[in-house]
């Protein structure tokens, strides 16, 4: 009896050990499967990752945008919380792969506990995308740094497994961000610096933003990979807005910047009937046309049309109010290497400056007037509420100007700029390596900049052909005097704009312009730059 209960003792110790065995060899099986360097990928297939909220992350989604017009599957990997440009939902070759927010409990916990688990969860979801959910191995994974801790270890290890030929975009040094808060010297940084240097030195290509990051980059940190220079460029359909489509913009009630500019601008803007005037148009009878032309000289407005279907044969197109104030345009993701207390120091200057030149101009002296300046910042980020909470208190004292925070949807943010009289960049550029995408919309929406100087900043613009660098508040006031003065017939204005108009309308050799007399500033859009620099870059994996 002894013996048979041993001996089936035995069985069920065979029976399970057995199965152990078979599990273990089944698990190296895959685990050799998975960690074998391989070339199987999908052709014609692409991952973009992006470890930040899609829509914030133009780049990338331009990228995605132009390599799924160039038919390639393209899979967008991030994480929610915009809305991302119209094309990515439309076109049939884009998928977008959501990463799973962390739990909410973790939010409550303090950082220093939080943060490997963060992280775990990260790495987690990521992998996950790429080595599960995405069912083919892509033949290429598109990587943008910063951020560089994980993305760039975990893009070189399912490079190795899937057999994807990885893409790094470098847009900025990680560490360079880091040190803004740590300082240089301290030990996290340094640790960031070596990560991001030892991860992203190998690479079937890198792309750079700017000339200097490429020299700085295969100069310290010998990188390994074909190298392109890929300056950000604005996508073909950024215009400046036409009075109509300045008109409809803030005559559409459901808008954010209606919902901004009504209640706490009231004061402010001049009078305005939607839908028949804005604070920035009007729809005035054809008689009134001529007289409705933007310049200083113009009447009082025309009383609103009654709404019969007569009227509306009868009706212009909408024009530039005489009367309206200046907007002037700044945006931003309200982090740390931007320091907004310059514009706000200098929207003092300008206020004190315009109450002192506007008072003496009614004496007879014949001195021009400065307008109304209302500067609209657009953006989110950390720093947002702080700068926003200084603005409400000091603006309560101000006549002349007014500062609104805005957030707009992919699709209005062009046209919004578009109907802003130039654009003020203040950034500083963390590792003076990177340029500002947004300089490069502006221009794109027909704006010149007021932009703060830095270091590289001379490879986008250029003082005086497609706008101003200034280098401290009272600089940036006195340009912001400078370009409004007898607004809206400002001439330096017009003459600058008609400089970068100049700039980027003459193409050369059909692919890029430049300004006269400077050749390294080149201009196109994305979408022909992409072509141009890309192309030859992917063309080579094509097997047919
Ligand atoms: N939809 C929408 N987008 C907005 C809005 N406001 C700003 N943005 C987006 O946010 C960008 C500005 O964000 P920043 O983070 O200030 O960017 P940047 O300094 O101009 O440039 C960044 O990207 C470069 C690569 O493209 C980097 O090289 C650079 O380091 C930086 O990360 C704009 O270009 C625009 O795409 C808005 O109201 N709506």
């Amino acid at each position: 009896m002894s013996t048979t209960t041993t001996n089936s003792e035995w069985n069920v110790v065979y029976l399970f050990s057995g199965l152990a065995l078979l599990f273990l060899t089944w698990k190296a099986i895959v685990f050799f499967r998975l960690f074998r360097p391989r070339n199987e990928h999908a052709l014609r297939t692409v991952a973009v990752l992006v470890l930040g909220d899609i829509g914030r992350s133009p780049r990338m989604m331009y990228h995605a945008e132009s390599f799924a017009e160039n038919g390639f599957m393209t899979y967008l990997v991030g994480y929610g919380g915009s809305k991302p440009i119209p094309s990515l939902e439309t076109l049939p070759k884009i998928q977008l792969c959501y990463l799973p927010e962390p739990p909410i409990f973790l939010k409550s916990l303090p950082f220093i506990v939080t943060a490997p688990f963060k992280i775990a969860h990260q790495i987690v979801s990521i992998l996950n995308e790429l080595l599960i959910r995405i069912p083919e191995p892509p033949e290429y994974l598109v990587v943008q740094n910063p951020p560089s801790i994980p993305t760039l270890a975990l893009v070189a290890l399912v490079g190795r497994i899937r057999g994807c030929k990885v893409i790094i975009d470098w847009h900025n040094l990680g560490y360079s961000i880091l040190a803004l808060r740590l300082g240089n010297e301290h030990l996290f940084v340094k640790i960031a610096k070596w990560f991001e240097a030892t991860f992203g030195q190998s690479a079937y290509a890198h792309l750079f933003v700017t000339e200097a990051m490429k020299d700085y980059l295969v100069k310290e940190w010998n990188l390994q990979g074909q190298k392109i220079v890929l300056h950000d460029r604005p996508p073909k359909h950024f215009h400046h807005s036409s009075p109509q489509e300045i008109h409809d913009l803030f005559s559409n009630t459901k808008t954010p910047i209606s919902a901004i500019l009504q209640p706490s601008l009231a004061d402010f803007l001049p009078e305005a009937k939607p839908p028949y005037s804005t604070p920035f148009t009007d729809i005035s009878k054809p008689t009134d046309s001529e007289s409705s032309h933007p310049t200083s000289a113009n009447p009082p407005l025309a009383p609103p049309l009654p709404l019969t279907s007569q009227t509306y044969t009868e009706v212009n197109p909408p024009t530039l109010r005489a009367d309206r104030p200046a907007l002037v345009v700044s945006s931003t993701s309200w982090t740390p290497d931007e320091d907004f207390g310059i514009l706000l120091d200098a929207l003092k200057i300008y206020e004190e400056r315009a109450n002192a030149v506007n008072s003496s101009a009614g004496d007879g002296t014949g001195k021009a007037k400065l307008p109304k300046l209302l500067m609209a910042v657009t953006g989110k980020g950390p720093q947002r509420d702080m700068y926003m909470t200084q603005v409400s208190k000091l603006q309560k004292k101000w006549k002349w100007v007014r500062c609104i925070s805005v957030w707009l949807e992919a699709e209005k943010y062009p046209l919004f700029l578009g109907s802003a009289e130039f654009g003020v960049c203040l950034h500083s550029s963390s590792s003076a390596l990177d340029l500002p995408m947004k300089v490069v919309d502006m221009f794109g929406c027909g704006l010149p900049v007021c932009a703060l100087n830095f270091k590289c900043l001379p490879e986008l613009v250029v003082h005086g052909k497609n706008g101003l660098v200034f280098n401290d508040s009272a600089e940036l006031a006195k340009q912001l005097e400078f370009l409004l003065v007898s607004f809206p017939d400002a001439p330096l204005l017009a003459s600058l704009r008609a400089s970068l108009e100049q700039a980027t309308r003459h193409p050369i050799d059909g692919q890029a312009t430049a300004l006269p007399d400077t050749e390294e500033w080149k201009w196109s859009s994305w979408g022909e730059n992409w072509n141009l620099k890309m192309k030859p870059l992917i063309a080579g994996g094509v097997r047919t």
